[in-house]
């Protein structure tokens, strides 16, 4: 069984008043396998943004089913989405999401804080990994006082502190600069190696050359998909390269 399984994905947005009606996705469907690590790429508009909510269970699909090992997130009554989403996915957002207020060891703590364990189990598992980020020394400060790339490497630190299922990244390398983004993309390289799923929305050919498999989404569909294989991260480059030329100018569906 697939860990994540997509199946006939549509979603139509209603704006509230005039009634007219925009299709965002028609028919998405795909599935990951545990350990896979997938960048999903598309045009503006194309809803790449609309799939990461759906799969987030931050919103509802207008039909079709999201089955994360076998339940089907779109069901999940409200009152328990905030633990499914806290015990099964980590995110990771362009902007970082961060809490000012808070240190940076706070705030990778959230989410074991809201689930209720007790500080010395969260210290634990934050030694385990903060080396791994390089954040050790920067874990009494807060927020503000660090760089972009200190504050992404923070917010992987959060994500994967309670090991979720599924690292969800919404165009993670999006705000850092080239060396961060070097960083970010060698780190999300070495989780993958030790197991990690990754799925990761990004207009960055480089940050999804680093991937191993490449989904395109036009028309609300899945257009087109790559699989790394034996390429390098350059050969994998030009071949995405090629295919979002192919789907600006218009080009035929390749499956
Ligand atoms: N809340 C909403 N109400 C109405 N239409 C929406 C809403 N959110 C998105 N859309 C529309 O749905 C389509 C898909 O949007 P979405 O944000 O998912 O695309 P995207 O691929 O993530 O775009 P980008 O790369 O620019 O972030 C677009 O036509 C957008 O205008």
């Amino acid at each position: 069984m697939a860990m994540l399984d997509v199946r006939h994905l549509k979603k139509i947005y209603t704006t509230r008043f005039g009634g007219s009606q925009v299709q965002a996705l028609s028919n998405v469907n795909f599935s990951v396998e545990k350990g896979e690590y997938t960048a999903i790429m598309g045009e503006s508009g194309s809803g790449k943004t609309t799939l990461l909510n759906i799969l987030a269970a931050l919103d509802k699909p207008t039909g079709g089913e999201v089955y994360l090992n076998g339940k089907d997130v779109t069901k999940i009554p409200e009152r328990e989405l905030a633990a499914f989403r806290r015990d099964n996915l980590g995110f990771v957002f362009q902007d970082f999401n961060l809490l000012d207020n808070f240190s940076i060891r706070d705030n990778i703590f959230l989410p074991l804080v809201l689930s209720g364990r007790k500080y010395d189990e969260m210290d634990r598992k934050l030694s385990g990994i903060a080396p791994r980020l390089g954040i050790q020394d920067i874990l009494a400060q807060f927020p503000y006082e660090v760089s972009g790339g200190q504050k992404q490497r923070a917010a992987v630190a959060r994500a994967i502190i309670t090991s979720p299922q599924l690292i969800l990244a919404d165009e993670p390398t999006g705000a850092l600069d080239s060396r961060s983004t070097e960083s970010l993309l060698e780190l999300f390289g070495v989780l993958n190696d030790c197991g990690q799923t990754i799925l990761m929305v990004t207009h960055s050919v480089k940050a999804a050359s680093k991937a191993k498999r490449v989904l395109f989404i036009k028309d609300g569909e899945v257009f087109h998909q790559i699989y790394k294989g034996r390429d390098t991260s350059e050969t994998l480059y030009q071949k995405i390269s090629d295919t979002l030329t192919m789907i600006a100018t218009g080009g035929g569906r390749h499956e």
